[in-house]
């Protein structure tokens, strides 16, 4: 197929979701003069839709088989979700682009309540993540909370066919697919922490491709750069994968990065939800991990190892 070295063939999932993001990468590349094409992929995590990810376990559920793909040579780039990524890539790969960040929030989409505000007492609210969990269940403490899985269009089919009251998902997976219209209202960033790199785009690729590497250097946004690397150092310091209730965010104040993070427990939502904000100047990738490691510190002082599994 792609055994010119002008042609760049990036590794995809096939979800509409991956499937966009690979075709914007590709629109963007060809605006350069590349000759881009798309190799789809099923992954486990696209295969396992039945359970609850944080129970399957093992991190990268969304991307090994794509970086099986680049190792093998059938592809060369890999597009994803930058917070299904996990904090520290296998041997050999490399994050060598994170794109401009688009909205980072959590979307509240319902057929028949404008907000969580407006919810009734008691009322059904389906998500599967044990971040969105715990805060949800620190803001209105009365909700019940069930699991929702699979892709987008599932997920907004099973509120449709009634299943949910709402449904909380990430407002730039429903954007990037024009679906923007179901979103109600938008949970602001501290009262909803976004996950880290929620919103923001990732290419891998592998360490040793030098050419390629220089070739897409260039797409990096260097804010949204040091802002989710700050965020992925705070998850890397707990130990942390995707699937832990863990929310970190930051966001730009001028030179300064100002971050939030929280930590649920994972089995107890009653307990207290552990929270810190911290801000400083970051001109650096090293200084951007230095705060998203404060963060971490600041949780852990306030009891974060009876947290973590
Ligand atoms: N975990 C699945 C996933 N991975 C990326 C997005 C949305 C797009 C993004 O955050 O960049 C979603 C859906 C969701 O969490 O609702």
């Amino acid at each position: 197929m792609s055994q010119d070295n002008n042609t760049i063939t990036i590794a995809t999932r096939e979800s509409r979701l991956a499937l966009w993001q690979a075709e914007h990468v590709k629109a963007l590349l060809e605006q350069q003069g590349r000759r881009v094409e798309l190799l789809g992929m099923t992954t486990r995590g696209d295969q396992i839709l039945d359970r609850t990810l944080s129970k399957v376990g093992g991190k990268g559920l969304f991307v090994k088989e794509l970086e099986t793909a680049l190792e093998e040579g059938r592809a060369q780039l890999a597009v994803h979700s930058l917070k299904d990524v996990p904090m520290d890539l296998p041997q050999g790969f490399e994050l060598v682009a994170i794109l401009e960040r688009e909205d980072p929030r959590d979307a509240f989409v319902s057929n028949q309540y404008a907000s969580l505000a407006e919810l009734p007492q008691g009322a059904l609210v389906g998500t599967s993540s044990l971040r969105r969990v715990v805060q949800l269940k620190a803001l209105r403490p009365d909700l019940r909370i069930e699991p929702l899985r699979g892709n987008l269009d599932t997920r907004l089919r099973k509120l449709d066919e009634g299943g949910y009251d709402a449904i909380v998902l990430a407002a730039a997976g429903l954007m990037r697919l024009g679906l923007a219209e179901r979103i109600r209202s938008r949970f602001s960033e501290t009262e909803m922490i976004p996950c880290a790199g929620q919103g923001a785009l990732g290419l891998e690729v592998r360490a040793d491709a030098t050419a390629l590497k220089a070739a897409l250097a260039p797409m990096k946004h260097q804010p949204t750069w040091l802002a989710t690397q700050a965020e992925r150092a705070v998850s890397r310091e707990l130990g942390g994968s995707c699937s832990m209730p863990l929310a970190a965010h930051a966001r730009w104040d001028g030179g300064s990065l100002q971050l939030a993070v929280a930590l649920g427990h994972p089995e107890q939502t009653e307990r207290a939800l552990l929270k810190a904000q911290l801000a400083a100047p970051v001109r650096s990738e090293a200084e951007a991990r230095a705060l998203g490691a404060r963060a971490a510190q600041a949780l852990r002082e306030q009891g974060a190892a009876a947290y973590l599994a």
